[in-house]
């Protein structure tokens, strides 16, 4: 039996460039692993098949299944003959912009690398997950870096200065395609990645925070009143600084002084029912 920690992702900034002719975006993002995580055990089987078990009713156990994607492009791939047992313990929000299905098919593919003996780099891994979403890439080496293409091709970056990260969904779901799809590039307002980038490196706390952009942002806001008030709410409350992650609607709010965390905690758990505070993780999964 292996065990796999798949930990939520946020995004620091995240910008499109322009519409590709494959129908996806050319993005530039930085994000970032925090101490959210679902927890997998893969156990071998004699059977071939690949079974999931998920905790969680609105996850799918069939191969709609990120974590079975994973599992069945590295069995077709590598012509394995064993099978494998999936169980999946969900602690991330569901469709909630932390990339939870992309984290768990990214784990899925480090783990069952070792339970099957394939002796796969990382980097081949991360290629790999990008055939079954553009975010799995980043989650097979999780730390922090910038993203490029459609969110496949990574460049590792410096770890954030410390401090916590409140994360708040309201109970509502986007669908990312629908977001990207309704972005109108002519009037977005892009972040400022290359001082982001700077803040990283100089562990400028403060520069991070007036740093943090994301086009998505009001879009979805747009559509979703929900999201204006929580990211309000968290600013009223005493967030240094709020952002919605990827395309929503989890809103994040960044704290560096922990006697603060509760307070902001137990005021949106009011009208919020799913926050967590959490580390970032900042460090890159260990090398093979
Ligand atoms: C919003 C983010 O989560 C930010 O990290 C990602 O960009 C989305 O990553 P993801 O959920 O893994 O996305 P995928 O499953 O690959 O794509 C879902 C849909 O989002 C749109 N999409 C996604 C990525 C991208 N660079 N451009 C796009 O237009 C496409 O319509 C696609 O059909
Ligand atoms: N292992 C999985 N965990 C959660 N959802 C999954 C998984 N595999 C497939 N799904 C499906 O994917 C949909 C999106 O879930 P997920 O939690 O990955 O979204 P997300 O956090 O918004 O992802 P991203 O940030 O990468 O766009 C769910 O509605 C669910 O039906």
């Amino acid at each position: 039996m292996i065990y796999e920690k798949a930990p939520a992702k946020i995004n620091l900034t995240l910008d499109v460039l322009h519409k590709r002719p494959d129908g996806f975006h050319e993005v530039e993002m930085i994000m970032t692993t925090v101490d959210l995580a679902d927890r997998i055990w893969l156990r071998l089987t004699s059977e071939r098949s690949i079974t999931i078990k998920a905790s969680h009713r609105f996850v799918p156990n069939d191969r709609k299944n990120l974590a079975y994607q994973a599992a069945d492009l590295l069995r077709k791939r590598y012509r394995v003959n064993e099978g494998v047992e999936i169980t999946l313990d969900k602690n991330i929000p569901i469709a909630a912009g932390l990339a939870g299905g992309s984290s768990d098919a990214a784990a899925t593919l480090r783990g069952l690398n070792r339970l099957w003996k394939l002796g796969l780099s990382l980097d081949e891994l991360a290629v790999l997950g990008a055939e079954i979403g553009s975010d799995v890439s980043f989650c097979v080496y999780g730390g922090t870096a910038i993203a490029n293409g459609r969110g496949e091709k990574i460049t590792h970056l410096s770890p954030p200065p410390n401090c916590w990260v409140i994360l708040a969904k309201p109970s509502i779901g986007v669908s990312t395609g629908n977001i990207y799809g309704q972005l109108d590039l002519s009037t977005v307002s892009h972040p400022k990645t290359a001082q982001m980038i700077e803040a990283l490196k100089e562990g400028d706390y403060n520069k991070m925070c007036s740093s943090l952009g994301n086009v998505l942002e009001p879009v979805t806001m747009g559509l979703h009143d929900e999201v204006v008030v929580l990211k309000e709410q968290m600013e009223r409350f005493g967030a240094d600084a709020v952002l919605m992650s990827g395309s929503g609607p989890t809103v994040f709010g960044l704290v560096r002084q922990e006697s603060r965390v509760p307070k902001i905690v137990n005021a949106l758990k009011g009208f919020c029912q799913d926050v967590h505070a959490v580390r970032m993780l900042g460090e890159r999964v260990l090398v093979d």
